[in-house]
């Protein structure tokens, strides 16, 4: 039976951890202050960013809630960017995803400064994370590193083969992999023999949006999987991208969903933003 990897309880300890730093911060006058935006009125993108606000005000970071209608032109939300961009007391700008048809969401990344991307999508900072120089780092991939330290998991001279090669989490996740001296793979869609490859890996990571993607015969006995899919299946209820029933009894270590990679990535992002605050203090 696999260990589970709980990102809920180590998001919580995180949390706390957070907690205390800000109340250090605000004696030396420093408020980190983040700026969220929501275009539209996606079901999950509101809970997303509900919980985003809830957790800064738990931790003590000003959040402020932009919220723009669905119809929202592009050149309306660049404005709004500029603004924030040019507001001295926000120390971290972000824009939910996914964006309406009408906004090209690679443009919108490309206008928010990268001194205050939190989401660590601007290419500047994707650049820097590849060059092994990281700034900002996306959170999702950057709450699976910390959730595999804080196991005492090395990914050291471990074969990672990462399903799915998406900005947001494939393709930041294979850099921080590599930049611990992982061997990485990262197959997608157009990938021959999945199951083969994904039986070579001791730590496999499915970030394809797909129910039950991630089957036990696709799993090397005792391996780290690591699901990031956030799926809802036919009765409604939210699932991965692992059957995590079967690969629960062949997996070494498995995270589960709810609970697993989703918690981390709003943690991460709180931590972020704290960084940023004191940063801007130091001209990082
Ligand atoms: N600008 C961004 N947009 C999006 C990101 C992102 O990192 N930046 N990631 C996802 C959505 N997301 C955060 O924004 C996110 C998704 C899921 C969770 C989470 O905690 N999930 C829970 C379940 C919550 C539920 O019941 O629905 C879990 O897995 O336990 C947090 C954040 C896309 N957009």
């Amino acid at each position: 039976m696999a260990v589970k990897l709980d990102g809920k309880k180590l998001s919580i300890k995180l949390t706390n951890d957070l907690q205390v730093e800000t109340k250090t911060l605000k004696n030396q006058g420093i408020i980190p202050k983040l700026a969220v935006i929501l275009v539209g009125d996606d079901p999950a993108s509101r809970v997303y960013v509900r919980n985003k606000h809830r957790m800064a005000e738990k931790i003590g970071i000003e959040s402020l809630d932009l919220r723009l209608a669905k119809d929202t032109s592009e050149a309306e939300l660049l404005e709004k960017i500029a603004l924030l961009n040019n507001d001295p007391t926000i120390n971290g700008i972000l824009v939910q995803l996914p964006l309406p048809d009408q906004i090209n969401a690679d443009r919108i990344t490309k206008t928010i400064s990268p001194k205050k991307d939190v989401d660590g999508f601007h290419p500047y900072n994707l650049g820097r994370l590849f060059v092994n120089d990281p700034y900002a780092i996306p959170c999702t991939p950057n709450g699976i590193m910390y959730l595999l330290r804080e196991y005492g998991i090395s990914v050291d001279r471990k074969n990672v083969v990462i399903v799915g090669r998406s900005k947001i989490v494939g393709r930041p996740l294979a850099a921080l992999m590599l930049n611990q001296n992982a061997t990485v793979t990262v197959a997608h869609s157009h990938t021959k023999n999945l199951s083969e490859i994904t039986r070579q890996a001791d730590i496999l990571v499915a970030a394809v949006g797909r129910v039950n993607f991630i089957q036990a015969q696709d799993v090397k006995p005792g391996a780290i999987v690591i699901d990031v899919g956030i799926n809802r299946n036919a009765a409604g209820k939210l699932v991965g991208d692992v059957e995590q029933t079967e690969v629960g009894q062949v997996a070494g270590y498995l995270t589960p969903v709810p609970g697993g990679v989703g918690p981390m990535t709003i943690a991460m992002l709180m931590k972020q933003t704290i960084e940023f605050a004191k940063w801007s203090k130091q001209e990082k």
